[in-house]
């Protein structure tokens, strides 16, 4: 399943936000989305969702406009983990879970052993089983974040959008987040922060500016050191590896440069 921007453009409030963006994602690639704040990430996320309608171009889900898909038919196929995805009902955190089987269930589809089986899995998958008799309210946000990694896997999308996953999470489930989503063998797109997981877990990374996408293609390429210090204003020393992946190390300001032979490249 694909799913492509073809030269979208979004505007709000007679503000433009995203500006010509074109990107596509291919069957069980792993693709970032970095850039600095209100860079338009989110918004872009929302309109690859179907949530928003762009004001020109066009957004493909296996070639079909996704705004002429219906709700249930795109959740089928397409999960979106927002990044300030919040619930005010008074639920357990296994059923903010069962939620995620919404768009397969109907008049002749009723839940079965399977949605249950579907719903341990995925709270299984983000260490959450302990808590899973636990009220929503009562989590922290770490906790909740990872059920609604759990919701957006057990909805079995062929395509996860993540906005900001690791949001709210330690470094350890940070890492343990992201190598999940690698091994689902989905397709999956995330904004991320944190340009060294863009590195070290996409497969492509696309860097955005002002509204719009400025580079995209392996992370060694487009995380270059002019580039970081050219959108996010920040020096850095970038270590190369090999496949397409680097290592950034970020200098505080007025810090010399590290010696180039730390920056040889690994092959
Ligand atoms: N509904 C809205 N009304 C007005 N401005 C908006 C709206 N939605 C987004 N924007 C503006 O669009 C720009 C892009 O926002 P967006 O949330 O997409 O950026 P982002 O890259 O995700 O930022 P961050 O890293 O801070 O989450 C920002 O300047 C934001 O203030």
């Amino acid at each position: 399943m694909t799913l492509a921007a073809c030269n979208v453009s979004w505007s709000t409030g007679g503000v433009s936000i995203l500006r010509d963006v074109s990107l596509d994602v291919v069957p069980g690639e792993f693709l970032g989305i970095v850039g600095p704040n209100g860079s338009g990430k989110t918004s872009l996320m929302s309109l690859l969702a179907g949530l928003r309608r762009p004001r020109s171009g066009r957004v493909l889900l296996d070639g079909d406009a996704v705004e002429k898909l219906g709700r249930k038919d795109i959740a089928r196929r397409i999960a979106l983990v927002e990044q300030q995805a919040e619930t005010s009902e008074r639920i357990s955190a296994r059923r903010a879970v069962e939620l995620g089987r919404t768009p397969h269930l109907g008049p002749f589809t009723p839940w079965s052993a399977r949605d249950d089986a579907i719903v341990d899995e995925a709270i299984r998958n983000v260490g959450m089983a302990e808590l899973a008799a636990r009220l929503w309210h009562t989590l922290s946000g770490g906790e909740r974040q990872r059920l609604h990694i759990a919701r957006a896997l057990a909805q079995q999308p062929q395509i996860l959008l993540l906005d900001e996953p690791t949001n709210h999470l330690d470094v350890g489930h940070q890492i343990g987040l992201l190598h999940l989503v690698r091994q689902q063998k989905l397709t999956a797109v995330a904004a991320l922060h944190d340009l060294n997981h863009a590195a070290t877990f996409c497969d492509r990374v696309a860097l955005m500016s002002g509204g719009r996408i400025v580079a995209s293609g392996r992370p060694n390429e487009v995380l270059t050191e002019e580039r970081i210090r050219g959108v996010f204003g920040v020096d850095a020393d970038v270590e190369f590896h090999g496949e397409g992946r680097c290592h950034i190390r970020y200098r505080a300001p007025g810090s010399p440069a590290a010696e180039r032979p730390m920056l040889k490249r690994i092959s």
